[in-house]
């Protein structure tokens, strides 16, 4: 419970004003809520003693009118500002969540699966917030309820029926609730059991489509009903544990209610007590319930909300691996990288992907890689990008350590198109100025005109402003591919890497491409990673990777002369033809 109190201290130190108002409206439900049975038995006592006269009778009617009518007003208000102040508190919580989000590395990204990640961000967050606001209501308004109920039960009635009856309360509830703490186990274990449901229903509603290709709906909805059965069992099993628990605190409350009406009457007959006040008492016993029974449930919540507090607390105390140091260096362009002895294993593989790499890139040359497929060729170049560290050796950019660089600078020299392309539900237009949302027209339409994508625009029907479908549903994969071209391109980079970014196009526009490269591109660096050899054959140099090394390296002259891996291909692909 103060686990919760300490995440969000800091919140109701900000908003303490409304935390005042929350408390005195509280206080104020509280005490209209126990005034009518005070008025009640006040009443009661005053027609059996027949003292009854037309001004105190007008004085009660108007009271127990007005009474409900300020506890509503007071109530709305209440409700009112509680849900203003809890979706303010689920907005901070979950900017401040999007933003770690963003600062973190690759590494964190390999570890975490995206179910989890959403499931950390909705679900584990509605706990929080919940349990942050119902604990000041069901924390300060029942404590203070009870509270007031037995100071009035105990000085104004009897404090020896208070007592007898009411001490059974907090000595059972507080006993069910240290019971009721081992749940927090099998919650735990649930929101594991969640967070694997919602990367299932995820990946289902991403991949529909791979799915319907190969029929494969019953296989999935086999592997979703599996999932989903997984979290209703395990919700079921906490909402059995909670069902066996919960009428223990009904019979806390029965005890008591027992205790009251046989000691009351006794005490009645011994005229130790009047019958109005009994029956106040009773009353007040009754209203005790509520507030037990709502103690009993914020409990609950705060149960539940220690484990996401806990959840969501991994994820904000993780920092990444990647990041920079406290004053990095800045840097605008380059003229040397240098690749030193660097080997890279991915965090969860056992062996390195890359091998002691040894390879210099000076600006404006063009580099092209070649290898077999899993080679190491994408791991390579994407070191320029600063997903991971290296895990040994070391990336130089002018004689410095790439890690001395503010990350920031370093991929805003870089342009890079991946092999997948991540297009959003936005205009053609908006997609490629992610590249550089301040980019001239000029400038997107050269980087159009350089990725080939301005004779597709004519087939699109709001041309520039037609809107992408959901992972770019309504574009080819050329198209796809070019619009991501363009998207580097309109950086206007340092360094543009195509990974494989010239596969889904024919012959005549890879050729239209690589010259606009070549004309518009003149004195910047270039590194195409390529199955196809008509991609790199003019590159300045081209490096041969095999099982994570660089196993040749020259011009395209240079490497058909000797006998390797790269003139076997090429003499392939050419007869090919
Ligand atoms: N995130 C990752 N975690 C673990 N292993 C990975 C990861 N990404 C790639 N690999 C592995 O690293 C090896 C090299 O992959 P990489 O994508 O660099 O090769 P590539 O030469 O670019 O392949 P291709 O020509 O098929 O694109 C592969 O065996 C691959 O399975």
């Amino acid at each position: 419970m103060f686990n919760i109190y300490k995440k969000i201290g800091w919140f109701i130190k900000q908003e303490w004003k409304t935390y005042l108002l929350m408390f005195t409206l509280l206080t104020l439900i509280a005490l209209l809520a126990l005034t009518p049975a005070y008025v009640l038995g006040i009443a009661i006592d005053v027609i059996v003693s027949k003292s009854l006269n037309w001004t105190s009778f007008a004085f009660l009617i108007t009271a127990l009118i007005l009474i409900p009518v300020a506890r509503y007003l007071s109530s709305y208000f209440y409700n009112y500002t509680v849900n203003k102040t809890s979706q303010k508190l689920a907005f901070t919580f979950r900017k401040n969540y999007l933003k770690k989000l963003f600062d973190m590395d690759a590494e964190f990204y390999e570890k975490y699966q995206k179910g989890d990640l959403i499931s950390r961000a909705t679900a584990d967050l509605d706990m929080i917030t919940v349990a942050a606001t119902s604990m000041i209501e069901g924390m300060i308004f029942n404590i203070g309820m009870i509270l007031i109920a037995i100071s009035i039960m105990a000085i104004t009635i009897s404090w020896e029926l208070t007592l007898i009856s009411v001490t059974i309360m907090p000595i059972g509830i507080t006993i069910l609730n240290i019971i009721r703490m081992k749940k927090r186990e099998y919650v735990k274990k649930h929101r594991v059991i969640y967070a694997a449901m919602t990367e299932k229903i995820l990946e289902s509603v991403e991949g529909q489509k791979t799915i319907r290709a190969y029929v494969q709906e019953e296989n999935d909805l086999k592997e979703q009903k599996r999932v989903i059965v997984n979290d209703i069992e395990s919700w079921r099993y906490i909402i059995n544990y909670e069902n066996r628990l919960a009428p223990m605190f009904e019979s806390v409350y029965a005890i008591a209610y027992i205790l009251a009406f046989v000691f009351g009457a006794l005490f009645i007959m011994q005229q130790q007590m009047t019958v109005g006040q009994l029956v106040i008492f009773i009353s007040y016993i009754g209203i005790l319930y509520g507030p037990i029974i709502s103690i009993s449930g914020v409990f609950q919540q705060i149960n539940n909300a220690t484990v996401a507090v806990d959840r969501f607390d991994e994820i904000m105390k993780t920092e990444p691996d990647v990041k920079d140091d406290e004053i990095p260096d800045h840097i605008l362009d380059f003229k040397e990288i240098e690749f030193r002895d660097v080997t890279f294993k991915y965090p969860f593989d056992e062996q390195p992907t890359i091998n002691q790499i040894n390879l210099t890139v000076k600006k404006g040359q063009t580099i092209g890689v070649v290898g077999p497929t899993g080679s190491g060729k994408s791991t390579l170049i994407r070191q320029l990008l600063r997903e991971f560290n290296v895990t040994s050796g070391h990336i130089y950019i002018d004689g410095k350590n790439i890690k001395k660089y503010k990350i920031e600078d370093i991929r805003k020299i870089v342009g890079y198109v991946p092999q997948s392309h991540m297009l959003f539900r936005r205009g053609v237009d908006d997609n490629i100025l992610i590249g550089n949302p301040q980019a001239t027209i000029d400038q997107l339409n050269r980087a159009i005109k350089i990725a080939d994508f301005e004779k597709d625009i004519h087939y699109l029907n709001a041309g520039l402003q037609t809107k992408v479908g959901e992972g770019g549903a309504t574009l080819s994969g050329g198209q796809k591919q070019r619009l991501s071209i363009a998207r580097a391109l309109v950086k206007e980079p340092e360094i543009l890497i195509l990974d494989d970014s010239l596969s889904a196009v024919d012959a005549n526009t890879e050729e239209t491409i690589l010259e606009q490269l070549k004309k518009f591109r003149t004195g910047k660096t270039n590194i195409i990673v390529a199955h196809r050899f008509s991609a790199i054959r003019d590159a300045d140099l081209i490096i041969v990777m095999d099982q994570g090394k660089i196993i040749e390296r020259g011009t395209h002259e240079e490497l058909t002369k000797i006998d390797g891996w790269y003139k076997t291909q090429y003499i392939q692909q050419m007869s090919m033809k």
